[in-house]
This record gives structure tokens, sequence and C-alpha cells, in this order.
């Protein structure tokens, strides 16, 4: 029987509704409002940082959560639900599924994946393992995660650098991994979004080109900039 929430979000768009102390839309209500605004747009999902917004946007909607705390540590890249004390937070709160880090970094306190994994497990919670590289995604799989998403596919050095969403590692996560494999990272259009699907992911995650105007802004000034160069007047 597949499991509800993986049920729930099939064929679906989950939206990411995150914005950090440095944005312009950080904390109060605005990303439980942008929450609401997703749901009444179609939205299956939630995808949210930090325990003042997941809660906030709990509050908000009732669509299903995917929490992560992201804390930076002086001794580690990971940052995305990087130990147990997240973990543990995020549990506390209460969300349907717990994304963290689950690429080859090493993490804080060299806490390690295979043991937030199992910690989690134990307790009833559903895990996402972000990774960058194909071989992240099969580790993941074998240590019991629960799905798998490309999120930080560009955000490690040893990953493809590019502008366009990672098509080529979620078709290969698709063919080679058993469990639902969620398509994300840096899909901006709605034919970007589809194609994923199409590609066979379980469902897709978008973020910036729907909750952070400043980055929806620069794209647009700089195509408008672009626009008139090398026209002579
Ligand atoms: C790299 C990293 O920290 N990604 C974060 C993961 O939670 C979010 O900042 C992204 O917005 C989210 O993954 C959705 O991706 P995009 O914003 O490209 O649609």
């Amino acid at each position: 029987m597949e499991d509800s929430y993986f049920q729930k979000v099939q064929g679906g768009l989950i939206v990411s509704c995150q914005a950090l102390e440095d944005e312009p839309l950080h904390g109060g209500d605005t990303m439980a409002k942008m929450a609401l605004a997703a749901e009444q747009g179609g939205a299956i999902g939630i995808r949210a940082n930090s325990i003042h917004d997941i809660a906030a946007i709990k509050q908000a909607t009732r669509l299903p959560i995917i929490g992560i705390i992201k804390r930076d540590y002086d001794d580690s890249r990971v940052y995305i639900t990087p130990t147990l004390r997240e973990v543990r937070e995020l549990m506390e709160v209460g969300v349907d599924v717990i994304a963290l880090d689950a690429t080859r970094n090493r993490r804080p306190h060299s806490e390690r994946l295979e043991e937030l994994v199992a910690y989690m497990k134990t307790h009833g919670q559903k895990v996402m393992a972000d990774i960058s590289t194909l071989e992240e995604a099969l580790y993941a799989e074998s240590i019991g995660v629960d799905c798998i998403s490309t999120t930080l596919s560009g955000y490690t050095p040893y990953s493809p650098q590019q502008k366009e969403p990672d098509y080529e590692l979620l078709q290969e996560a698709v063919r080679r991994i058993r469990i639902p494999v969620i398509g994300e990272g840096r899909i901006n259009t709605p034919e970007q979004a589809a194609f994923c699907l199409k590609l066979g992911a379980h469902a897709v995650v978008v973020g910036s080109a729907i909750t952070r105007p400043k980055l929806i802004t620069e794209r647009f000034a700089l195509a408008v900039r672009e626009a008139l160069k090398g026209e002579t007047h």
C-alpha cells in the first residue's frame, strides 16, 4: 500500500516557501501567506525552513510539509538539517517529512547521516534525502530513506554546475531507485516542472521561481537590460 503522504503528492507541485535572514521576506507570517497562496494556486505540498515558519504555515494551511532547518556550523559545509539537534527540533514541531543533506560532505561534530536516518526511522519519521549525485541517491536509498530529492545537484563541487535543472540525474535516479524521486532545484518554469514529471519524478518542488521575488525581479531586470543591447536607435 503506497504511503498516504506519497499518494497525496504524487504527480503534484510542492512549493518551497523559504526566506533566510538576509532576504526581504524573512520573518513574520510572510511564508505562511506564501504557503496559503501556493495552496490556492494548486500546490499539493509545502517545503519550509525553520521552526518559526513551519509553525506559522501549519496555522495557515492543511497541506503536508517537508520540513528543514538550515543552520550553519563552523566545522562543516552541510547546512540543511545538519545534526540530530535540527532533527529533534523538526520532530518536536511535527512535519510530514524531514529533508536533510545526504551528500558526501562531512556533517558537524562528525555526526553521521546513517545515525540521523536511523533515529528518524526508529521514531516513525519519514525522511527525504537531498542529494547531488546518483551515487548519493543510491546510498541514501540503501540506508532506508523514504524518498530522494535532486535538491543539491549543482551545490556540491563535484556535481554539474548548470542553470537548468539536473534532468540527467533525475532520469537516472528514476531508472535506478525504487523509492519516490522528487525533482527539485532550479525548476524555473511551468514547462520545466512538467518535463520533470514526464521524466518520472514522483512530484516536483519549486521554490525561488515562485517565492523569491528578489530573484524573480533580477531575472526580469536582466532580460530587460539585455533586450536593447546591440540595437541602434
Ligand atoms: C540549495 C538549497 O539550499 N536549496 C534549498 C533547499 O531547501 C532551497 O533554498 C531551494 O529554494 C529549494 O530546494 C527549491 O529549489 P529552487 O529554489 O531552485 O526552486
